[in-house]
């Protein structure tokens, strides 16, 4: 059942953002919905490419339109080779600290394309459990069903071949949490002429490079960077503070542990949070010593 509705990931739907589901609360629905249906209460238009006839798709030994063939790549007699023909995928990549939007953003960029009628498959971290392993989930409640996967090189062997070489638009969210992020992206774009958009922390709590995510920005189409509001001033954010004293870097949480901030409230924030674990750690060592 799970593989079902996860499969139906694949195929091209048309969401309304902001959602109007038959159910008042999509989040309510969706987490009362039974596997099956998971995926579709919404006024979708699903093309399923059920079989090559219905839908011929880019690279299929089926037939294809004129449009789908030469789509992603090259026409022959391209500038430098008359006989190759190179694929045109594209990297768009979305940024910013948490609570800025980046996976509303990129919920609608997949609505977009799949408007266009593109086929497309979202994948996330399996380390983000906040919100059930199946969905990327806004801060909104949002939902889209998804892949879960440790790490990005598992997808195609996940979806199955057939199904990645129909794909046109692959989305990845929390991308901070994927080690293996360039490597997938060039290939996926320069290889298999892929469409794809990353939506992920471009810094952790520290304000250091998180993950693979700059990594990929010289690969990149386009990088947008997104602010929250900080919400000690209202102003834009564009960092996010910790607000507990854990010193990891990958904290799996939401606004219980941390905050959009400005630059000014994440300097004396983050002074703040120092300070106050030099007192814990103090008092702590006079304890072992008393
Ligand atoms: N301080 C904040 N600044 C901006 N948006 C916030 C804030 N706190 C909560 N939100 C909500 O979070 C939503 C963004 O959620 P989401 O797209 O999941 O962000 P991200 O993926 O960047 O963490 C906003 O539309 C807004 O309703
Ligand atoms: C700053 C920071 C965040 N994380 C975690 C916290 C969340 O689970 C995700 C980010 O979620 P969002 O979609 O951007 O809201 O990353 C972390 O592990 N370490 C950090 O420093
Ligand atoms: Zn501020």
């Amino acid at each position: 059942m799970f593989a079902v509705s996860r499969m139906k990931a694949l195929f091209p739907l048309q969401i309304s953002l902001p959602v109007a589901p038959a159910f008042p609360n999509a989040a309510a629905f969706f987490s009362a919905a039974p596997k099956s249906t998971l995926f579709f209460n919404f006024p979708a238009v699903i093309q399923f490419p059920a079989s090559p006839s219905l839908r011929p798709i880019m690279g299929s030994s089926g037939p294809a339109s004129s449009r789908v063939q030469n789509r992603n790549f090259w026409p022959a007699g391209a500038a430098g080779d008359s006989t190759a023909s190179y694929p045109s995928g594209e990297i768009h990549v979305i940024v910013g600290p948490m609570f800025a939007g980046k996976t509303t953003s990129l919920l609608r960029r997949i609505q977009s394309e799949s408007e266009n009628g593109r086929s497309v498959a979202v994948v996330k971290s399996d380390k983000d459990t906040r919100y059930g392993l199946d969905s990327i989930v806004t801060h909104d409640g949002l939902k889209l069903p998804c892949w879960s996967l440790p790490k990005l090189s598992m997808f195609r062997q996940s979806l199955g071949v057939d199904a990645y070489n129909q794909l046109d638009v692959i989305g990845i969210d929390e991308a901070q949490f994927f080690g293996d992020l360039y490597d997938f992206c060039r290939e996926a774009a320069d290889q298999d002429g892929k469409t794809v958009i990353v939506a992920g922390l471009d810094g952790d709590y520290m304000r250091r490079s998180f993950g693979a995510v700059l990594d990929i920005i010289p690969l990149a189409d386009s990088v947008t960077k997104l602010t929250a509001r900080c919400e000690l001033c209202g102003k834009r954010a564009f960092f996010t503070l910790r607000k507990t004293d854990e010193t990891m870097v990958e904290l799996i949480a939401g606004a219980d542990v941390y905050m959009p901030v400005c630059r000014q409230h994440y300097v004396s924030g983050q002074a703040v949070v120092e300070a106050t674990r030099a007192v814990v750690e103090e008092s702590s060592e006079k304890v072992q010593i008393g």
